[in-house]
């Protein structure tokens, strides 16, 4: 009898639209969300892929082979795919083949992550960039699940690594700036938290000139620009 492959529990397959974050930043993009994570931020924008005591996990996610998620996606044609949760890397395993598959297909695939997990070398290879945000005290995390430096390390190692650090008060530049200098991150882009254009307009506003001044990156959430906090853009 043959073994059934890994599946994947998919909480949203969505685009067009654009990659609303970072450095890709405007980009023509397709999303695979998947469902699940290993944290409970507080400001987390995305709690119907994790929050089970608010959400009902079977109305909120389904469970794809990972051939059907792959066909999905090249239908699409997508010149950038954008894989993220929750926390995508916990299903790593079942992921890798459709990362494979976008990878022999020439697609530029990037992951969203929160620095927790370490990617397998398989998934290094396939991916052209992990778009890093490690989380501050302000997601009310304990430390010691959201701050991981050997994985911070190692991900800084793949060379694919761009860290995305979200701003949600003053304390956080500060957290940011003593993180780098602690580990060595490098590059930071630096985005402000909300889900209205009017609250990451104004923290956009609040943070241009200490990102100019820390030698920061600076991105919107252009996605909240355009459309708010509507699901599936
Ligand atoms: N357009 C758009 N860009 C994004 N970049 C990262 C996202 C995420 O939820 O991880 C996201 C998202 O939800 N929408
Ligand atoms: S790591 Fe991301 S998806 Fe998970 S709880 Fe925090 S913000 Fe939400
Ligand atoms: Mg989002």
């Amino acid at each position: 009898m043959a073994v059934a492959a890994a599946t994947l529990r998919v909480a949203e397959l969505f685009g067009p639209t654009f990659q609303g974050e970072g450095a890709s930043v405007g980009q023509r993009a397709f999303f695979i969300r998947l469902s699940g994570c290993n944290l409970d931020c507080g400001w987390c924008d995305t709690p119907y892929t994790w929050d089970w005591s608010r959400f009902d996990r079977a109305a909120e996610s389904r469970v794809m082979a990972p051939s059907d998620v792959l066909g999905w996606v090249l239908g699409q044609r997508p010149q950038l795919v954008v894989v993220t949760g929750g926390e995508p890397l916990l299903q790593q395993r079942a992921l890798l083949p459709v990362l494979e598959g976008l990878h022999r297909a020439g697609v530029p695939v990037e992951i969203e992550t929160n620095a927790t997990m370490l990617p397998d070398p398989a998934v290094v290879a396939a991916v052209t960039r992990f778009n890093v945000s490690p989380k501050l005290t302000g997601s009310g995390v304990a430390s010691q699940r959201r701050l991981k430096p050997e994985v911070l390390q190692a991900l800084q190692d793949t060379g694919k690594t761009c860290f995305k650090f979200v701003i949600a008060g003053e304390d956080d530049v500060d957290e940011v700036a003593a993180l780098q200098a602690a580990l060595g991150l490098a590059p930071v882009w630096v985005m402000p938290e909300g889900t209205t254009p009017e609250a990451v307009l104004a923290g956009l506003r609040a943070l241009a000139e200490p990102a100019l001044v820390h030698g920061w990156n600076l991105t919107p959430r252009l996605h909240v620009l355009l459309w708010g906090d509507e699901r599936g853009r």
